[in-house]
């Protein structure tokens, strides 16, 4: 079902930092209770038999990179469990420390032949068809990497392309809950992580560096897992599952609301009818299109199940948009999404406030809605509570301002959902959702075929499809933005990423539903 940088095998929802990993650690030794070096012999379990399922059938030479922490352990525990099933494997002990961990010593004298790494000079000479495993440093490394062991980080990335490069647990040289910057990190074609997503993974500047990412489960003790405080989630299958609603059989038309979206201006009614199709697909009872004049042909043609207002001015909307809206105070719309195509004049912008003003129930803003209110910050104050905003990075940078790095980004995302009390999704390959109470939400669907005009307005259609259906705004947000991306996905898997067109992430949001009752 996933496509690109995510296959899961199973997933804890939580996203744990480096210190609260090693916590889970500690408790289910001391809780399971089991040996800290069986523990690191399941972990290591995994990623082989992981290997042997992915390599196996036309098996490669391994060669192993162990590091002196226990992310070295793993993999000369790795390097051992590759052998005893005969493939050909060499072992590389790279001497950055004075002392191995004792996880690391208790392990060195079941791997024989361990050729030991002091200086790039030692760097071996591998077969091009090789597996490389980047066991050297996990979530211990507390600095950023520099000098010779640097130099093997970036040999080993040399050999991107020839070689298949397998990170344990995290690339070496990344920074599982900071910045990493320009610091020495190998580049991996898969990541084995252990049970849990490290937030490093979640960010674009780390894409390069993590590959696709496995999550591995290593048995880690749940009563841990279950009770540990964490700010950070990665939405998934389960949580998607209990979200969603199947309809009820006596349902009519009435029963799953009556959408209204304000979009579309002169060169941008393809907008409106995108955001209109999405929401109908979505599952809204009935829509209302508010549209300048001279979109109500092309509204009603392209989208004739919609209705559809218009205003007294041709192009754009002005301060009267209001009005036709004020008709349906009661019982009034379920929801509205606003935004998509609907240009940024000053009149507009006065409307967009006076429908602020008006409308009191959670509602979806987008695009232009957004950068009016960059532009008139006063309109912040105005949103109505526990509604949905959808910057992509360049809007949200307009609302809010630039931020150094991304997990500066991540925290003004959390802050500015908790003091506006609304909720925020900054869209990218894992769309961050900042709920009002600080906690944030990853979404792994969707794939680089989304990066196409029009993508945007599609989600739009869907969160106001799904408000007004009656789903609760959280639940309308990681629903909606899970199914965009799964309905990518499904669209890329049968006519491609490069092909796909927003139009197709609307006809595939029926088969993307259909997944949910699987
Ligand atoms: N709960 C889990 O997730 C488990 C984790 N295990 C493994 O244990 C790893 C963590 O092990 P450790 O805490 O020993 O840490 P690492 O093995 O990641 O690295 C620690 C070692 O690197 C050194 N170091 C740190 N930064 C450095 C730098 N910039 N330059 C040179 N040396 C540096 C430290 O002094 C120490 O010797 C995980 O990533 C994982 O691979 C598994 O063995 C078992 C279970
Ligand atoms: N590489 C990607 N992986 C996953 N999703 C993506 C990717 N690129 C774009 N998307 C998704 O596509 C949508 C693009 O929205 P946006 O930038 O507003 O487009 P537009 O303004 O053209 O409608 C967002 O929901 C985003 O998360
Ligand atoms: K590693």
């Amino acid at each position: 079902m996933f496509r690109g940088a995510f296959c899961i095998f199973i997933i804890d929802m939580k996203v744990l930092s480096a210190q609260q990993i090693r916590e889970a650690d500690a408790y289910t030794i001391t809780h399971e209770p089991i040996s800290s070096v069986l523990l690191m012999e399941r972990a290591a379990a995994e990623c082989a038999g992981w290997m042997v399922h992915t390599f196996g059938e036309a098996p490669p030479p391994f060669y192993v990179f162990c590091g002196m922490g226990n992310n070295g352990g793993d993999g000369l525990v790795i390097a051992r469990l590759l052998r005893d099933q005969g493939y050909n494997v060499h072992a590389y002990m790279v001497h950055h420390s004075a002392t191995a961990s004792p996880d690391n010593l208790a392990n060195q004298p079941y791997v024989q032949d361990v050729q030991s790494i002091y200086s790039p000079a030692d760097f071996p000479l591998m077969e091009a068809t090789g597996v490389v495993v980047d066991a050297i440093f996990g979530t211990g490394l507390s600095r950023p990497v520099e000098g010779w062991v640097a130099s093997i980080l970036h040999k080993i990335n040399d050999g991107y392309g020839r070689h298949t490069i397998v990170s344990i647990d995290m690339p070496s040289g990344l920074m599982a809950d900071s910045v990493t910057g320009h610091a020495a990190c190998v580049h991996a074609n898969y990541t084995l992580s252990f049970q849990f997503y490290k937030l490093a993974f979640l960010l674009p500047e780390n894409a390069a560096r993590v590959g696709e990412t496995v999550i591995l489960p290593i048995g880690l003790h749940p009563d841990f897992i279950n009770n540990v405080e964490t700010k950070y989630h990665v939405v998934d299958p389960r949580i998607v599952k209990t979200i969603y609603q199947p309809r009820d059989p006596f349902a009519h038309k009435g029963t799953y609301g009556h959408a209204l979206l304000v979009a579309g201006s002169y060169g941008k009614m393809g907008a409106a009818v995108l955001a209109a199709r999405a929401c109908l697909r979505a599952g809204a009872g009935l829509l209302t299109v508010h549209v300048p004049q001279r979109g109500y042909e092309i509204l009603q043609t392209a989208v004739p199940e919609a209705m559809c207002e218009t205003e007294d001015q041709p192009t754009a909307f002005s301060a009267h948009f209001h009005e036709p809206f004020k008709h349906h105070q009661a019982p009034g719309y379920a929801t509205i999404g606003v935004g998509p195509g609907l240009g940024t004049a000053a009149a507009t912008a006065r409307a967009l406030e006076k429908l602020m003003e008006l409308y009191h129930k959670p509602m979806v803003l987008d695009a232009d809605a957004l950068n009016m209110i960059s532009e008139y910050p006063f309109l912040l104050q105005k949103l109505p509570k526990d509604s949905i905003l959808t910057p992509h990075p360049k809007e949200f940078e307009r609302l809010f301002g630039p931020k150094e790095d991304q997990f500066e980004r991540l925290e003004l995302l959390s802050a500015k959902a908790v003091e506006l009390q609304v909720y925020i999704l900054l869209k990218g390959r894992f769309s961050a959702m900042a709920c009002p109470d600080g906690a944030v939400y990853f979404n792994p669907t969707g794939n680089p075929g989304m990066a196409t005009a029009g993508s945007g307005d599609v989600l739009t259609g869907i969160l106001t499809g799904l408000l007004s259906q009656g789903y609760t705004p959280k639940a309308a947000l990681l629903l909606g933005a899970w199914l965009h991306g799964l309905a990518g996905d499904l669209a890329a898997d049968d006519i491609s990423e490069e092909s796909l067109i927003a139009e197709d992430i609307i006809n595939y949001l029926g088969q993307a539903y259909l997944e949910l009752r699987k």
